[in-house]
């Protein structure tokens, strides 16, 4: 992989400068000095991630998704991933404040830990987003080009009231928005839509080991939701992980509906349509 230099100030942010593989050789060379690459996150170009990340997060917020400073998008392009700030008002979000990072990391085992950063916000006390390891499992074990972490409450309701390991809900036209495992083909209206569920933590990272084992355990799913927190989701492109997210939790709301009215939510499996 190649790191281009993007103007005369480029500099780059090296956090695990200890760290000596071969393949990391030209990180070495090119990731020694602290500093920003502003150039990363200046552009004209309404599609660019650092543009995108904060239109974004402003329609998430409209919807729920991201209130309270919670959940968010990350989006990969090429071999650079761009990250929200944590903890921030995710509507009031600008360019400015996205965190660039090298796709791959330098060093597997520390991508969840010690991060290499190509370039991160001036402002102070600014962190990458808690949910960067989450949004890596994603990048790394479905090759996706966007994650998004929702904190809707139609999610964390079909989390109460799907007890078990999975949501599961057949026989909706949206059905036919999904993915199989979130970048492959699109679902039939005669498939059933399996949607893994695990057990929070107090601490966002914590979740990195079991959504991990979930994404190897069902590799069809498209999402992984998080008892009484949200879920994740990610997709081929930006906009296919929207469309997948938008489609989720459109399934997750009419599911919770339909089952409190005592409607069947998988027909076939309880006694037909
Ligand atoms: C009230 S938000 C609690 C932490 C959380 O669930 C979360 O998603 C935090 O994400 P961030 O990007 O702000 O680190
Ligand atoms: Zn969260």
């Amino acid at each position: 992989m190649s790191l281009s230099r993007q103007g005369s100030n480029a500099q780059y942010t090296r956090v695990d400068a200890q760290h000596h593989d071969d393949d990391d050789d030209e990180y070495e060379n090119e990731a020694r000095t602290e500093g920003t690459v502003d150039e990363l996150v200046e552009s004209d170009d309404p599609e660019h991630p650092a543009n995108l990340i904060p239109e974004l997060c402003r329609g998430f917020y409209t919807l729920g998704w991201v209130t309270g400073t919670g959940g968010g998008i990350s989006i990969k392009k090429g071999n650079l991933v761009y990250l929200a700030p944590s903890g921030v008002q995710k509507e009031r979000i600008l360019p400015s404040h996205i965190f660039v990072l090298p796709y791959p990391q330098p060093s597997v085992v520390k991508a969840h830990t010690e991060r290499t950063f190509l370039r991160k916000p001036k402002q102070e006390g600014l962190k990458e987003s808690a949910c960067t390891p989450l949004f890596w499992n994603a990048f790394d074990l479905r090759s996706a080009a966007a994650c998004i972490h929702t904190h809707s409450q139609h999610a964390v309701m079909a989390t109460l009231l799907w007890k078990g390991e999975t949501f599961e809900i057949s026989h909706q036209e949206m059905i036919k928005g999904i993915r199989l495992g979130g970048t492959g083909k699109t679902l039939s209206y005669l498939d059933t839509l399996v949607v893994p569920i695990i057990e929070n933590t107090p601490h966002e990272e914590d979740l990195t080991d079991s959504m991990n084992e979930m994404m190897k355990k069902y590799p069809d799913a498209a999402g992984i939701l998080v008892r009484r927190h949200g879920l994740y989701v990610w997709g081929p492109t930006w906009q296919g992980t929207k469309t997948q997210a938008e489609c989720l939790d459109y399934l997750f709301e009419i599911g919770v509906k339909m089952k409190l009215m005592g409607l069947s939510v998988c027909p076939a499996k309880e006694g037909g349509l």
